[in-house]
């Protein structure tokens, strides 16, 4: 309970002023109208190529801001905070003006760090790197822990020449860069690992730091790793030179020269810095929080007036229902949306296992619908979002943790089962559909009594008008004869999961979930 109404405490009222002057002033970026590709300008012929070949043919209005800011006339001269609704293109908005920046690099080594909370978002990111930064020459890595330690290991970094060629020069092996990737996208835990046990892997070079999805990353402390990642770029200390044979210091030539820029702590002398993007589609305000980033003169760029929105093209619905209702009127719903792609969101693992395994004992049900959920095994779980992501899975049951940036194409429909808490949550979970422009709706089960509570939390976002929605009656009635029946085995299924995981110490096993992906 304390928790909650600190959580709260920190979403604060829509409108409120922000404590930090830098944030009242943003950078408009509905003031951009987005550009044809061609139009944009200094954008290397070969990313605008690359960019067209991924069915873009005009960059979203937050691209062209971002670009002005990095690469135009910005000259990425400020650390750049990024608050803009969920699927508005802020993957490209990053991933590009790197690319372009890095594109004259000479030597390969470890330049550009991308950090997110999650593996399944990380190889998304890593998908639009892939896209365009080969083009121009550049590798793109991933610390995710998908593969072993070792293979990661072995992608990421080559053994030093010495010791293939122990004659050659110590001080030259020294200073050679051993990382294999221009580009990194990790996950915090692994990122830890790479500093903390990889030889050879070294952030000594790195001079763009994205943190996306912001928010949540500095909600967790996540090993520490933003504090570890600063330290280690933090230029002081780092002895780049070399003396020549009179006697004359000289700059290593492998020496990477950051941006310059007066950084906290160097009380106001000039330092090379470490240029960051920070982004978000629920950006905090905390200025505690937002101190962790350590930002260089950092400048806001923000979509809508207050302080969220939701995509222009969702709309929001309420329904209101019986709790004991709720799984009919959710079929109900189910059956109404044809079998089209759906999110469904419960508040918790618990939640979404009861939920979908209820819903296996309803035969016939005209749509084909799976959990996903941390109980289950990675493997399980990535191979449920492919079959979901390809069409062969209708439903997915869920809780937050499909909510945040994963993209689904034709992702028609979100359910919040259970209402969300907060309206970031809202904003998120909603936020898996209505992407790139595309409409895309959301639907809300409400307990009467939620209802205020519910209204008063979207009144914080733009763009928030919810309608009301029913489901016939008499469709709810005709499922009712089942319903007693199916919530019967639901009772004796759990109690014989639960025997069995306290005499196997188990997870819920595996083959329950074939059960529960049933067929048209
Ligand atoms: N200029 C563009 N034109 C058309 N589609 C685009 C463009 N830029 C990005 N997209 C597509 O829009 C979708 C959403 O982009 P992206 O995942 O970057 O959104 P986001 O703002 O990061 O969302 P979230 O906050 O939920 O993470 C992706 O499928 C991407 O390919």
């Amino acid at each position: 309970m304390v928790a909650m109404v600190r959580k709260e405490d920190e979403e604060g009222p829509a409108d409120r002023v922000p404590h930090l002057p830098w944030m009242r002033h943003p950078v408009d970026i509905d003031a951009f109208s987005g550009c044809l590709v061609a139009q944009l300008p200094r954008l290397d012929p070969r990313l605008a190529e690359a960019v067209q070949r991924m069915g873009i043919e005009s960059f979203f209005p937050v691209q062209e801001a971002a670009w002005m800011e990095t690469i135009g006339p910005g000259a990425f001269e400020r650390d750049v905070c990024i608050n803009s609704p969920t699927g508005s293109g802020k993957t490209l908005a990053y991933a590009l003006p790197i690319v372009q920046m890095l594109s004259t690099r000479k030597v390969r080594c470890l330049r550009a760090l991308v950090v997110l909370p999650t593996r399944d978002l990380a190889l998304q990111v890593k998908e639009v790197f892939d896209a365009v930064a080969p083009v121009v020459g550049l590798s793109v890595g991933s610390a995710v822990g998908q593969s072993s330690i070792a293979d990661e290991v072995s992608n990421l970094v080559r053994k030093p020449k010495q010791e293939l060629y122990p004659t050659i020069d110590e001080e030259y092996v020294k200073m050679e860069p051993l990382t294999k990737v221009d580009i990194l996208v990790a996950t915090p835990g692994r990122l830890m690992d790479h500093i903390n046990m990889t030889n050879g892997f070294s952030l000594e070079h790195l001079q763009y730091l994205v943190i996306d999805e912001t928010d949540r990353m500095l909600r967790e402390a996540y090993q520490s790793w933003l504090p570890t990642v600063i330290e280690l770029t933090h230029s002081i200390g780092q002895d780049h030179s070399w003396h020549d044979t009179d006697g004359k210091t000289l700059l290593h030539p492998l020496t990477t020269i950051r941006r310059s820029g007066v950084e906290r702590g160097f009380k106001g002398k000039c330092y090379p810095r470490l240029a960051k993007i920070v982004l978000s589609a629920t950006l905090t305000q905390d200025p505690s929080k937002l101190s962790q980033l350590e930002l260089h003169h950092p400048l806001l760029l923000n979509s809508g007036k207050k302080r969220y929105r939701i995509p222009t093209k969702l709309e929001s619905y309420k329904l209101i229902c019986k709790s004991n209702l709720k799984p009919l009127s959710l079929i109900v719903l189910l059956q109404e949306l044809q079998g089209h792609k759906c999110l469904v969101f419960t508040s918790s693992v618990e939640s979404s296992h009861r939920l979908s395994t209820l819903l296996g004992f309803f035969e016939d049900l005209p749509f084909k619908f799976s959990e996903y959920s941390r109980l289950q095994r990675e493997s399980t779980r990535r191979k449920t979002l492919e079959a979901f992501k390809e069409g062969e899975i209708d439903v997915l049951i869920g809780t937050d943790r499909m909510a945040r940036g994963i993209h689904i194409d034709g992702l028609r429909y979100v359910i919040n089962y259970d209402m969300p808490p907060y309206v970031k949550t809202y904003i998120h979970r909603a936020g898996r559909t209505a992407r790139a422009g595309e409409s895309g709706s959301c639907f809300t089960f409400l307990r009467k009594h939620e209802v205020k509570t519910f209204d008063k939390m979207l009144k914080k976002a733009d763009n928030a008008s919810c309608s009301l929605h029913s489901v016939p009656e008499e469709s709810i009635e005709t499922l009712r004869p089942v319903f007693s029946s199916a919530l019967k085995k639901l009772e004796e299924s759990l109690e014989s999961e639960a025997a069995k995981k306290s005499n196997s110490g188990d997870k819920i096993p595996s083959g329950s979930k074939r059960k529960r992906t049933n067929q048209k």
